[in-house]
C-alpha cells in the first residue's frame, strides 16, 4: 500500500474539504500522536513543546490524551495560541503549562513547536533550546515535522534535531521523502485523519511484479537490448542485472568480446536495433564519447532505458519526445541536460518529465520518479552505502528488465528503484555494485 504525500498547501485544502470540522481533524491528530508515542516507548516522563499554530494545537491535545493513560506529562508552550482551534485545544487541557523558556529537559521530548506552517527559520535561542530538550531526552517525537524543517522543499530552515519518531497525519509531507529533512525523520509513521489525499504524489513501495506466463519463452519474458560502449565493465553490470531481474533473454552489441559475464548473456557484434523482439533498449552505462551510439538508438522504436554518458550525450531534452524513453541521471547528469530548474527536487523532476516526453528517475540519496503525466513517486530512505561506482548501472539494468516484461515505463521504474534499495539493504554497508547481483 502506497502513502500518499500532499504539499502543505494541498494540504491544507484537504483538510478544508473533509467532511469533519478542522477542530474534530485537530482531535484526531492529537489522539493518533499520543497513540503512537505511546506503542513507540510505553509513556516516560514527557515534555510536550506546544508553538502558536495548530502544529501546537495537536500538542495539547496528545497532553490530554497522554495524561489520560496515566503519562506524566508537562507542556511547555512558546507562545500563547494563536489560532481559534489551537485556543481551544489549549483550554481542554486542564494541566499546567510552563514557560518554554528554563523548562526542564524529560526522558520523551514532543516537538509541537511547527509544522506545515512553518514560515522561516526558529529564532536562534529557540532553536538552541530545541536542540539542547532533544539532547537530554532519550526519546524525541516530531509532530508533523521536525521543527525547522520547510515541509515542501526538504529544506532544513534552521539547526533541526533528529528524531526518533515522526508522526504526521492524512498525507505524508515532500519532506518526509526529500533530503537533507528526510534523514532527520527517525521512524515515520503516518496518522489516519478524516481527510481524502487526493494526489498522485505518493511514497514508493514495494511492487507487483508481472508474473512468468505459462508457456513463456524466452523473447515473451523480454529481451533487452544493450549496447556497450567504450568501458565494457559497466554495460556488463547492467546487463547481469537485466538477467537477473528477470528478463527473458539479455543480448550486448560489442565490438570486442566483454570478459566475466555469465553464459546466459548473449554478445553479438552488430547492434540488429530492427529486431522486433527487443522488449527494452539499454543505452549508456559505460558508453563514453560515442554520440552515434545513441542515435542509433533513437533509431528504434523500443522502449528505451538511457542512462549514464548518454544522457549528456542528447543535447536538447525535447529530442526524447516519443522515444518511450526512461531516463535515469544522478544530480550532475540532471543538471547537463535540464539545467537548474527554480522550485524543489519535486518540481524539478516533473518539469523534465515534461520537457522530455520521458519518465525522469532524478537519483540522489533521495530518488523520485518523475512521469510526464504529473505522477511523482518518492523513494523510501535508501542506504547510504549505495553511493558506490556501478550502482547506477545495475538499476538501468534492473528497470530494462522490467520494462522489457512488459511494465509500463513509470511502473518499470518505480519498481525498479524500490528494489534497488531493498537489494543494497540485504546486500549490507560493505557491498560493492556486483554485490547487488546476487540480491536482487
Ligand atoms: N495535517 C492535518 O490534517 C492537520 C494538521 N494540523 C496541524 O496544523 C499544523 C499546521 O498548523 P499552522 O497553524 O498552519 O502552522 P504551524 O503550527 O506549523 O505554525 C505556524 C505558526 O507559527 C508562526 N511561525 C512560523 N514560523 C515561525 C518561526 N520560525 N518562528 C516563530 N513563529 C513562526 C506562524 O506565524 P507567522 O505569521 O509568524 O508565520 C504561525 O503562527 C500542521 O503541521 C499539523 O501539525 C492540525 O492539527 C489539523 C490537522
Ligand atoms: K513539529
Amino acid at each position: 500500500m502506497t502513502r500518499p504525500i500532499l504539499t502543505a498547501a494541498r494540504m491544507r485544502e484537504a483538510e478544508l474539504a473533509a467532511p469533519v470540522g478542522l477542530a474534530e481533524l485537530m482531535e484526531q491528530a492529537g489522539q493518533s500522536l499520543a497513540e503512537a508515542i505511546f506503542r513507540h516507548s510505553a509513556g516516560p516522563e514527557t515534555l510536550i513543546l506546544c508553538g502558536p499554530g495548530n502544529n501546537g494545537g495537536d500538542g495539547y491535545v496528545a497532553a490530554r490524551h497522554l495524561s489520560a493513560r496515566g503519562v506524566k506529562v508537562r507542556v511547555a508552550a512558546l507562545a500563547e495560541p494563536t489560532t481559534d482551534l489551537a485556543k481551544v485545544a489549549r483550554q481542554r487541557w486542564d494541566g499546567p503549562v510552563e514557560a518554554f523558556d528554563g523548562a526542564a529537559p524529560a526522558p520523551l521530548l514532543v516537538d509541537c513547536l511547527f509544522g506545515t506552517g512553518l514560515s522561516r527559520g526558529l529564532e536562534p535561542a529557540v532553536a538552541e533550546r530545541l536542540s539542547v530538550l532533544a539532547g537530554s531526552a532519550r526519546t524525541v517525537v516530531a509532530c508533523d515535522l521536525p521543527s525547522g524543517v520547510e515541509a515542501d522543499s526538504g529544506a532544513l530552515l534552521s539547526p533541526v534535531p533528529t528524531a526518533d519518531l515522526t508522526v504526521t497525519f492524512g498525507a505524508l509531507k515532500p519532506a518526509h521523502r526529500l533530503m537533507p529533512a528526510m534523514a532527520r525523520m527517525g521512524r515515520l509513521v503516518l496518522a489516519h485523519i478524516a481527510i481524502e489525499p487526493d494526489t498522485r504524489w505518493f511514497e514508493l513501495a514495494e511492487p507487483d511484479l508481472p508474473p512468468v506466463a505459462e508457456g513463456a519463452h524466452k523473447y515473451s519474458r523480454g529481451l533487452v537490448h544493450a549496447l556497450a560502449g567504450s568501458m565494457p565493465g559497466a554495460i556488463a553490470l547492467s546487463a547481469t542485472a537485466a538477467a537477473r531481474s528477470g528478463a527473458g533473454y539479455v543480448r550486448i552489441s560489442t565490438s570486442a568480446p566483454i570478459p566475466g559475464l555469465p553464459l546466459s548473456v548473449v554478445q553479438v557484434g552488430d547492434a540488429q536495433l530492427g529486431d522486433p523482439r527487443i522488449g527494452c533498449l539499454l543505452v549508456g552505462p559505460g558508453l563514453g564519447k560515442l554520440p552515434q551510439l545513441l542515435t542509433l538508438a533513437l533509431t528504434s522504436r523500443a522502449p528505451k532505458v538511457i542512462d549514464a554518458d548518454a544522457i549528456g550525450l542528447v543535447g536538447e531534452p525535447d529530442r526524447l519526445r516519443g522515444q518511450d524513453a526512461i531516463l535515469t541521471p544522478h544530480g550532475g547528469e540532471f543538471a547537463q541536460l535540464f539545467g537548474d530548474h527554480p522550485g524543489s527536487k519535486a518540481e524539478q523532476a516533473l518539469a523534465a518529465a515534461a520537457v522530455s516526453g520521458s519518465v525522469v528517475v532524478y537519483k540522489g540519496p533521495d530518488t523520485l520518479v518523475a512521469s510526464p503525466d504529473g505522477r511523482l513517486g518518492f523513494a523510501p530512505p535508501a542506504p547510504a552505502w549505495l553511493a558506490t561506482a556501478g550502482t547506477g548501472d545495475v538499476l538501468a539494468g534492473i528497470i530494462a528488465a522490467l520494462r522489457a516484461r512488459g511494465m509500463p515505463a513509470f511502473d518499470a521504474a518505480c519498481a525498479g528503484v524500490w528494489l534497488h534499495g531493498r537489494a543494497a539493504e540485504r546486500a549490507g554497508p560493505a557491498m560493492i555494485a556486483d554485490d547487488l547481483l546476487e540480491h536482487l
